[in-house]
């Protein structure tokens, strides 16, 4: 049997509401709609599944006021971590928000009806007192007190809520187990014992052993149940690392070991936080829960510290669990030992004894630069993943950006670098030649400094994207003003390389050898507004690289394109 429920009975509400479900869709149609967030949503999510029982709507302030200063509901039952509904003035105006007033909760994705919210009251909390005793300070390097004073609206709105429909996924469905359908798994796989692991990272052999210990300590099997809604900016993000934890799972000896997804906001509240994540997997049917060494710790504060002690999550999960009916296991780190080839906790490593480690920052940064990565430490398979979301240099698009003027010589120099890549193979090369976008791309356009702006802003777009998907590059507008040259760069910067070859090909020279008369026309007043005639050139204040046709020819130039690019990495072979 699972776990029973926090308060005794799981708040499924999406199977309460479930036979009222056409009752209800058709009655929030007729209510306003409240938009919810990326965060509002997670929690909702785990609000109308049960995830977050004994809860059935978003805290009053009576509830919320009681947790954030005694960890309890105003009932008596532990919760650590107020669970709000932020919403600011004008929404309560145009809404009607107000005691007694019924809102649909609408997903911002889709705009799907998920709940309607009954409204109790509606309240402006002491954000400063929330911070301090929620996350034990008001240091908004703390990106739960971040979230708290800077994105969260003014007002809180608690309510009872009624389920509609569940939240849309498209990823990884069958790993999205609800706290029902988790139990009932259990269930029928005759598991009594679920030692729950959470996690916001990959896992490496060192979780793997210390999971398996854990749960061979306690005679249990393992849930693996990793965070996929909201975790610590900067994270690795949940595609990859739920590829990482799937990869890893045939490593579980003798089907040990099971893997659910957990659509949880975190608030990376350390010891609060902890006892939110025990409540959150006794409901999942978990009898014991695995607390690590500084659990959803959000890293240092602003006097270089850590926010938290590294046992203060478990000492107040400690505190709590005979309470709470989920017992905890202590994190010991594990630390690799090369002369045994196998892994121990660190408190019971004899002294003097060789071990080996490998920090984060040295793995991401084998990881970047494709050096090996033992199988001591983490499994091919997993490393497999890893190396796929950290491309090497050569295996990333970029983008090589000319401009000059008309007839400087930049198309040819387009057109041979373009061969010359070919030549080379690797990736797939994409021309983005002035002429062409301006046929394919922008035929509406003149020539006016909004236009040439939006042109060279879609093409920006364009090669942002196909750098995103590994291409490289060859964009050749005239592209005369620096702002939208920059704003080219930050774009395509997210994604990849950029490098910007500025074509200086003297105008003399460019109008000089123009077979097709263009300069002549302009000249005449028959082209108007023309660049470098009657239309200003912005000769780029940051290029990569100055070339000029007079001065060299095509072969040298690409060649020079080619050193750059060798330069980063790019076209490495090896
Ligand atoms: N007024 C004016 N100024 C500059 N260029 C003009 C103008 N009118 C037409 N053309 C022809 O348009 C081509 C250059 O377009 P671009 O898209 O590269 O210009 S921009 O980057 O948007 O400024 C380029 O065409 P190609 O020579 O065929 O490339 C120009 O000859």
């Amino acid at each position: 049997m699972a776990n029973s429920p926090h308060g005794g009975v799981l708040k499924d509400l999406f199977a309460r509401d479930a036979p009222r479900q056409s009752e209800l869709l058709a009655e929030a149609e007729t209510l306003p709609a409240l938009t919810l967030t990326e965060r509002h949503l997670c929690d909702l999510e785990l609000i109308l599944n049960g995830g977050f029982s004994p809860l059935e709507g978003f805290m009053t302030e009576k509830d919320f006021t009681s947790v954030v200063e005694s960890l309890r509901l105003a009932d008596g039952a532990l919760f650590s971590m107020p669970i709000t509904l932020d919403v600011d003035q004008k929404q309560i105006d145009d809404l009607g928000i107000k005691p007694g007033a019924k809102i649909t909760l609408r997903d911002l994705r889709d705009d799907r009806n998920l709940a309607i919210l009954t409204v109790e009251d509606v309240y402006r909390p002491d954000k400063t007192n929330e911070a301090v005793k929620v996350f034990g300070s008001d240091d908004d390097t703390h990106p739960g007190v971040k979230h708290l004073f800077n994105v969260a609206k003014e007002f809180y709105v608690g309510g009872k809520l009624e389920a509609i429909q569940r939240l849309e996924h498209y990823d990884f469905l069958e790993l999205r187990f609800s706290p029902a359908e988790l139990r009932a798994h259990f269930n029928k796989l005759g598991w009594q014992k679920v030692v729950a692991f959470q996690t916001r990272n990959p896992m490496h052999r060192a979780h793997r052993e210390l999971t398996v210990r854990a749960a061979r300590s306690q005679q249990a099997n393992v849930l693996i149940h990793p965070v996929v809604g909201l975790t610590k900016p900067g994270d690795i993000d949940h595609f990859t690392r739920v590829r990482v934890y799937k990869a890893l799972l045939p490593r579980y000896p003798n089907g040990m070991g099971a893997l659910a997804l957990l659509p949880l906001a975190m608030r990376m509240g350390g010891p609060r936080e902890a006892l939110w994540h025990a409540v959150i997997r006794k409901n999942h049917g978990a009898t014991h829960f695995i607390v690590g060494r500084d659990h959803a710790g959000p890293g240092k504060n602003k006097n270089g510290k850590d926010h938290y002690g590294p046992y203060d999550a478990q000492h107040l999960v400690q505190q709590y669990q005979e309470e709470l009916g989920i017992k905890m296991v202590e994190f010991q780190e594990m630390i690799y030992i090369p002369d045994r080839d196998e892994y121990m906790p660190a408190n019971e490593i004899p002294e003097g004894t060789r071990t080996l480690n490998i920090s984060g920052t040295e793995l991401r940064h084998r990881l970047r630069t494709g050096k090996e990565i033992p199988a001591w430490f983490s499994y091919p398979e997993v490393v497999k993943v890893l190396r796929e979301q950290n491309p090497l240099p050569r295996e990333k698009g970029f983008t090589v950006f000319l401009t000059g003027y008309q007839n400087s010589g930049k198309d040819n120099i387009a057109r041979a670098l373009q061969v010359t890549l070919n030549q080379d193979g690797g990736r797939p090369v994409s021309m983005l030649l002035g002429e062409t976008v301006r046929h394919e791309l922008s035929q509406e356009l003149g020539f006016t400094r909004k236009d040439r702006d939006l042109n060279i802003s879609r093409i920006a777009f364009v090669a942002s994207e196909l750098t995103k998907a590994g291409a490289a590059v060859i964009a050749a507008p005239i592209a005369p003003f620096e702002d939208a040259r920059r704003q080219a760069r930050e774009s395509v910067e997210r994604n990849g390389n950029f490098f910007l070859i500025h074509v200086a090909t003297p105008l003399e020279y460019c109008e000089k050898t123009d077979r097709r008369g263009v300069y002549a026309k302009a000249r005449a007043g028959e082209i108007k507004g023309f660049t470098g005639v009657d239309d200003p050139y912005e000769a780029p204040v940051n290029p990569d690289l100055v070339v000029d046709l007079e001065k060299q020819n095509v072969r040298s130039i690409v060649h020079e394109i080619i050193l750059l690019l060798e330069g980063r990495g790019l076209l490495d072979r090896f």
